[in-house]
């Protein structure tokens, strides 16, 4: 087993400075990098805010922010990157995306540094192919918001070993995650039963069941759900949403898992939701109003 103590993280968006934000307040050095130096800074702010959030409601101290946020180094290129343990990949959910990053990451690395994907739903194996040590990776799959959700899901694939997942497992602990384990299947376990719901919550809203509104309202004060569900697509990104789906269609080959045309005329509109302030909802006044 491998202590792990320095971690690099690719993609800053919402799950990359959600992973940075966790492993800097477990007292780990964190390198982070994107496509472009812009990028990484609006990730350090967005950190510094919801940091800075958490010691207004006395979760953290005033020391304990500073000290995390001193943990975080920005990276522009994978030089960075020398020294980590452990590196995770949170880019954007393609699959050529993800694998052109392996290829370019890999030389950079010592030689025993693991390396991580936080993929939704492409499958492992098939991204430790792009490696040049498929026994060394693993999925280590954040739910979101980073900081406040308890799970992570740990997928190894067809090679993956032992040390690594134990190492792995460790450092999810070290965190103050729960793991759960899942076989490399599409989407996993979470998206698997989670996306397929949201995807009929669009179909629901596609064919005239209901408004935005009251399917909200329904799963969230009938089924008990904290957002309902066209929120929480929203919440996570209809491009993830979608990529997801697409995953589940073609490695299921079932069609159960097609994805509703809406969706996919969201996200062609690029209202993708919250991050790009339109989606189900529009989110560019005070209070987020649906868009049907
Ligand atoms: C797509 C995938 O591959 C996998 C996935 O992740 S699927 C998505 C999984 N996630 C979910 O299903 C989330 C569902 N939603 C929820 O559980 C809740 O709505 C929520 C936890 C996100 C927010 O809860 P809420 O009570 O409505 O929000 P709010 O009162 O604003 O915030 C609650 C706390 O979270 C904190 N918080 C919110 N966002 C935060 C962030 N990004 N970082 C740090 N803290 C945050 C707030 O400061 C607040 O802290 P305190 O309780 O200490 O006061
Ligand atoms: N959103 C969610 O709820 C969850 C998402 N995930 C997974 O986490 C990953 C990231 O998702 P999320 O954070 O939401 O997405 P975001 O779109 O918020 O962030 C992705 C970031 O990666 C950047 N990026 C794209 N290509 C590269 C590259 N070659 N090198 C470095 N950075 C790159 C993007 O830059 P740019 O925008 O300029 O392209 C963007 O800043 C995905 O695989 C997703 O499926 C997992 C759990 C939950």
């Amino acid at each position: 087993m491998t202590n792990i103590n320095k971690v690099g993280v690719i993609g800053a968006g919402q799950m990359g400075t959600g992973i940075a934000h966790v492993c800097a307040l477990a007292g780990l050095d964190v390198v982070l990098n994107d496509v472009s130096e812009d990028r990484i800074k609006a990730g350090l702010a967005t950190i510094n805010g919801n940091m800075s959030r958490q010691v207004r409601r006395n979760r953290i101290t005033e020391e304990q922010r500073q000290g995390a946020l001193a943990r975080i180094v920005p990276a522009k290129s994978y030089d960075g990157f020398t020294d980590c343990d452990l590196v995770i990949e949170a880019a954007t959910e393609k699959e050529d995306v993800k694998r052109k990053i392996f290829v370019q990451l890999c030389p950079h690395l010592k030689p025993d540094a693991m390396v991580g994907s936080n993929t939704s739903s492409i499958s492992i194996t098939r991204l430790a192919a792009a490696t040049d040590r498929p026994e060394r990776f693993i999925g280590i799959h954040f739910m979101n918001p980073v900081p406040l959700m308890e799970l992570v899901e740990l997928i190894r694939g067809i090679a993956t070993d032992d040390g690594t997942y134990e190492s792995t497992k460790a450092f999810c602990q070290r965190l103050g995650k729960m793991v759960a384990v899942s076989e490399d299947f599409p989407a996993f376990i979470v998206n698997r039963v989670l996306m397929p719901m949201i995807n009929e919550a669009i179909y629901t809203l596609y064919e005239g069941v209901g408004t935005v509104e009251a399917i909200d309202v329904a799963m969230r004060l009938g089924a008990n759900h904290p957002m309902g569900p066209l929120q929480l697509a929203d919440f996570i990104g209809l491009d993830i949403c979608l990529s997801v789906m697409q995953v589940l269609h073609e490695g299921l080959a079932d069609s159960k898992y097609r994805p509703c045309p809406l969706l996919v005329k969201y996200v062609e509109a690029g209202w993708l939701g919250r991050k790009t302030q339109r989606g189900f909802y529009d989110y560019r006044g005070e209070k987020p109003v649906p868009t049907r």
